[in-house]
């Protein structure tokens, strides 16, 4: 049985300290039983945060970072290196640093491709999610479609969005393990996006926000509001849920 766990933090940076420690020791954890170990990535305000916080952490040195691989739980369909791409803040935040200094292998970071016309890129948001759904089907253990993903990490938008799955967007619908999103009310229009039922074969979801436009759709959330309207209520793990909040993001809550 799943269970839930919600976690209040005072501020955003302390929010951004406590998740990147828990995500270390979660790593280190990981690795005592089994290898390789499966981590999704998020975008948003507190995810990047979160990164930057790993980078900092002595923490960091203790991980083996040769067995662990990084995917995205969505990603905004950009050209490579376009500042607004989830991968660009990321690879800036911690992950060129991680390749540089700590033993990742570059080919351990699985983007999702960016728009364009050279080796590894895509002309449509579909065809891009054909690739990225491939790559992860590489990584699939049996009949499963994706890795069994040790952590899975979601930012939350102030609409209640996780990863790019918007309220009353059909893409909250989407079969298979990845969908192309158009029209996406947050811009970019053109995204990428696990589905729910990829999101839901993650061992942990970790849904990370913070501010007070996020407190109100927050608590719709956690108190399993429609997923049309609050989509984080789908942000369910197969073991486990954490939410990790702020404050601020905390106090529409009873
Ligand atoms: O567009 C996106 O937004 C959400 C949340 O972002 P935030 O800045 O409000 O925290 C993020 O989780 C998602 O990955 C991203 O593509």
């Amino acid at each position: 049985m799943s269970t839930r766990l919600v976690v209040v933090h005072p501020d955003p940076t302390v929010l951004a300290e406590a998740a990147a420690a828990r995500l270390l020791t979660r790593i280190l954890d990981v690795q005592s039983v089994r290898s390789p170990v499966h981590v999704v990535l998020t975008g948003g305000t507190v995810g990047i945060k979160t990164l930057a916080a790993v980078a900092g952490s002595p923490l960091r040195a203790a991980v083996d970072w040769s067995v662990v691989h990084l995917w995205w739980g969505d990603e905004r369909f950009l050209p490579a290196g376009d500042a607004d791409r989830n991968e660009t803040q990321a690879r800036d935040a911690l992950l060129e640093d991680l390749v540089a200094s700590s033993g990742l292998p570059a080919g351990n970071i699985h983007a999702v491709p960016a728009r364009g016309d050279g080796p590894g890129e895509a002309a449509t948001a579909e065809d891009a999610a054909t690739a990225y759904a491939a790559e992860l089907a590489g990584y699939a253990a049996g009949d499963a479609t994706t890795p069994s993903f040790d952590v899975l990490l979601l930012g939350m938008g102030p609409d209640g969005h996780v990863a790019s799955l918007f309220p009353e967007h059909p893409a909250l619908g989407a079969a298979g393990a990845v969908v192309p999103v158009h029209d996406s009310p947050k811009p970019p229009p053109d995204r990428v996006s696990l589905t729910f039922a990829t999101i839901g074969h993650a061992r942990e979801v970790w849904v990370v926000a913070a501010g007070s436009e996020k407190a109100a759709q927050a608590a719709a959330a956690l108190a399993d509001g429609p997923v049309t309207q609050v989509p984080a209520v789908r942000a369910v793990g197969h073991d486990r849920t954490l939410w990790l909040l702020d404050a601020a993001a905390a106090a529409g809550r009873d």
